[in-house]
């Protein structure tokens, strides 16, 4: 479905010396810094998967979404999507995209939501069944009827997100591109963005490509994610081995009767102990979880146990410093 084969982009951005002397000088001769946002990155995406697209700012995420849009056209590489290079035919491949820019609106800043809809149903070229059939099916799933007659500036950002991913996908395009979808949204919206993003993948069958910053949208949708730093990509799998590779500690939470004594098991971190809770941090390269918790239980009467992993958060900083960015 998409595949990226030495993706490379440069941006030339004009520097100036400060002064009118800089300014007087740079009438004459421009004089240009070259940032390489992308270095010859590669990747094949299947149909009907959900990829999560991470890395820090300025890591090339943006300008690969933007790529895979045929917005921008690499310096070199090669971009085949859906059998089609994007930034050639445009008219044909944008009808086998929804692309939703979470920090730029889509729709008509000034009309109701309803009108924006129905002009793209005239730039998509619907028919007017296939146009009720998606907008029907969208309306209820982003539970939206309540607001189409609103102007989009009065919705609030959580409504107004509802409608931009409507908007994308209206023409029922093969495949989703979501650069920061749940950004600023407060917690309720984002969970019904991420469901609503599931069950478009489940129904549909579309392919989406999800950048964010949020890893709870990544541990709530992407089975695979890829990671990006300094234009290159740095991990490419499954969230659980990025999970088996790099987690090496669990925190142990255990709620007991009476305090005994300070707990003392080897291979073990105690973050703190009160009467009725114990904190511990198990280095599970050292010990097993299973022997903690049996000393565990010879030293404290149990009431209950919560074993937790690193935050997904703490594994990617990690991953960032071993590639020192
Ligand atoms: N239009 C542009 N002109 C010049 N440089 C640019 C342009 N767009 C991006 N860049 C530079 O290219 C690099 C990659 O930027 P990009 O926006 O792709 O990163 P990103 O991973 O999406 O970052 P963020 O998470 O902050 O959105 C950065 O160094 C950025 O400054």
């Amino acid at each position: 479905m998409i595949e990226l084969e030495g993706i490379s982009k440069t941006y030339r951005i004009p520097v100036r010396s400060k002064g009118v002397g800089g300014a007087i000088k740079a009438l004459f001769k421009r004089e240009y810094e070259v940032v390489q946002a992308l270095k010859g990155i590669s990747f094949k995406i299947n149909p009907g998967e959900i990829v999560g697209y991470i890395g820090p700012n300025g890591a090339g995420k943006s300008t690969t979404i933007k790529i895979m849009s045929g917005i921008l056209v690499p310096d070199d590489g090669k971009c085949q999507i859906g059998g089609q290079v994007p930034w050639q035919d445009r008219k044909a491949y944008v009808g086998k995209i929804g692309v939703v820019f979470g920090q730029r609106s889509q729709l008509w800043w000034d009309v109701p939501v309803m009108d924006s809809f129905e002009l793209l149903k005239e730039i998509y070229d619907m028919t007017n069944a296939q146009y009720e059939r998606s907008f029907n099916e969208l309306c209820d799933a982003l539970e939206l009827r309540s607001f189409l007659d609103h102007p989009v500036r009065q919705l609030s950002l959580g409504q107004r997100m509802r409608c931009e991913i409507a908007a994308a996908l209206l023409h029922e395009p093969e495949i989703l591109f979501l650069d920061e979808p749940t950004i600023g949204l407060d917690a309720v919206s984002k969970i019904a963005v991420r469901q609503f993003i599931r069950h478009i993948n489940a129904k549909r069958g579309v392919t989406v490509i999800l950048t964010t910053h949020d890893m709870s949208d990544i541990e709530a949708l992407a089975s695979r994610i890829m990671m990006i730093g300094k234009g290159e990509i740095l991990y490419d799998g499954s969230l659980e081995s990025l999970k088996r590779t790099y987690i090496k500690s669990k925190t142990i939470t255990v709620d007991h009767h009476d305090y005994k004594g300070e707990v003392q098991i080897e291979g073990v971190t105690l973050i703190s102990q009160g009467r009725e809770r114990t904190i511990l941090k198990v280095d599970t390269s050292e010990r097993s979880i299973a022997h903690v918790v049996s000393d565990l239980t010879d030293q404290l009467s149990l009431k209950d146990v919560t074993i937790e992993n690193e935050a997904i958060e703490d594994i990617v900083i990690r991953l960032y410093q071993d590639h020192q960015i």
